[in-house]
């Protein structure tokens, strides 16, 4: 190896370590798109000892690298199969947030699918409380899941007194949940995850998610859902522009919810639109890439968002579904857009403000920032800033 490779080499490694370093604010990740590989592969592997499914087959599926939109929604089918009983929701929960904290995210919303299954005894709310039982079973690490002045009878897994950040003490990871409606779901199951988001507001729900596959469904079907979450002062995410569906790209505008995902496929009037409304915008640049919502990283659209200032945040949509980690996402926007360590720091930064969690938790979290910046920004820290 060359030295002017050698020196890359070292320059790549540096940063890709100083992004895992960094505290970072997750607003993004499903649930089900961010379970690892190898418990996919060892529930399909027990599903397979049953009979119920070829191993092989599901072997080769899951650890397909690149996949197009309609792949992706096919695999979801899978994971669900894989996934949904009580004790696999919680074990999955668990890790996924096992696995965001051992990267340093140090707050975390994560959005999932309240689901109806008969055949496991399952409602939207058993479902729900197998995802809470799984984020309280974490042990590594401090899970704040709620305020503790809205606690109600339930007790907290971590010390909330634990000072943040300390080498010597345990990480702190603060959790939300957010519920989605899918696509797919009727005007009264979506009403019916709204008044559940309600109903566990106490309990770390803190906000309302429309997804699923862009091109099923129609946005009438939600909008008295969407509406009435709106009308109980519930915070609202929506999946925006995955497709260019003009209609309704004009109607999640029009309806003007706390944050968005994607905006892949707007025209220049939207675009202009999204801008003069300001809505935080989740980025997710390995997703869009993969799913061709984005023509290639270099012509994502983050640069046009980043250099305009319009509020963003970096998210992973499904770390597991396409191998990604928010870490990689910051490296990426630092190789493929040039940002340096001060501004990728601003960027992670910045995120705290789009959180749904109330003001402790954002002073808290801007506790954490000022401390990690003194650590990240000196010129003994993994590698110095550039
Ligand atoms: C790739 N881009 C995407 N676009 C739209 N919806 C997506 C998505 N990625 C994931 N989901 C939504 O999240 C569900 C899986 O997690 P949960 O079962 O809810 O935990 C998928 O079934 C889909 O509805
Ligand atoms: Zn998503």
């Amino acid at each position: 190896m060359d030295t002017e490779m050698e020196r890359k080499a070292l320059a790549e490694k540096d940063m890709r370590e100083w992004c895992v370093a960094l505290p970072k604010v997750e607003l993004h990740a499903h649930l089900n798109g961010s379970v690892r590989n190898s418990t996919l592969l060892e529930l399909a592997k027990q599903l397979a000892d049953k009979g119920l499914i070829v191993f092989e087959d599901v072997k080769d599926v899951i650890m397909k690298n690149g996949r197009s939109l309609p792949e992706c929604f096919k695999l979801f089918d899978l994971f669900h199969i894989l996934t949904t009983d009580h004790d696999t929701v919680t074990r999955i929960a668990k890790e996924v947030v096992e696995d965001f904290a051992a990267e340093n995210v140090v707050y975390l919303e994560i959005r999932t699918t309240p689901k109806n299954n008969g055949a496991k005894g399952m409602t939207k709310r058993s479902y729900m409380n197998a995802v809470i039982k799984g984020v309280k079973a974490v042990e590594a690490v401090d899970v704040v899941l709620f305020d503790s002045n809205s606690r109600t009878n339930d007790t907290l897994t971590c010390t909330p007194t634990i000072e943040l950040d300390g080498d010597t003490k345990k990480k702190r990871i603060y959790v939300r949940l957010l519920l989605s409606i899918d696509r797919r779901e009727t005007t009264s199951a979506a009403l019916d995850t709204v008044n559940l988001a309600l109903e566990m507001k106490d309990q770390g729900v803190i906000g309302i998610d429309l997804s699923g596959n862009p091109v099923v469904g129609e946005w009438e079907t939600y909008l008295p859902a969407l509406q009435h979450a709106k009308e109980l002062g519930i915070p609202i995410t929506i999946h925006c522009g995955e497709v260019p569906n003009r209609k309704e790209i004009q109607a999640v505008l029009d309806f003007c919810p706390q944050r968005l995902g994607h905006v892949c496929c707007l025209n220049d009037v939207e675009w202009k639109m999204l801008k003069s409304l300001i809505i935080p915008v989740e980025i997710c640049l390995t997703s869009n890439v993969m799913t061709g919502g984005a023509p290639s990283l270099e012509l994502h659209h983050f640069a046009d968002l980043y250099n305009a200032k319009h509020p963003l945040s970096l998210c992973t949509d499904d770390s597991g579904l396409f191998s990604t980690s928010l870490s990689n996402e910051y490296y990426l926007v630092a190789a493929t857009f040039g940002l340096s360590k001060p501004q990728l720091f601003r960027l992670a930064q910045e995120a705290v403000q789009f959180i749904f969690a109330d003001g402790n938790v954002k002073k808290s979290l801007k506790e954490v920032f000022r401390h990690a910046e003194k650590r990240l920004m000196m010129p003994s820290a993994i590698g110095a800033p550039n």
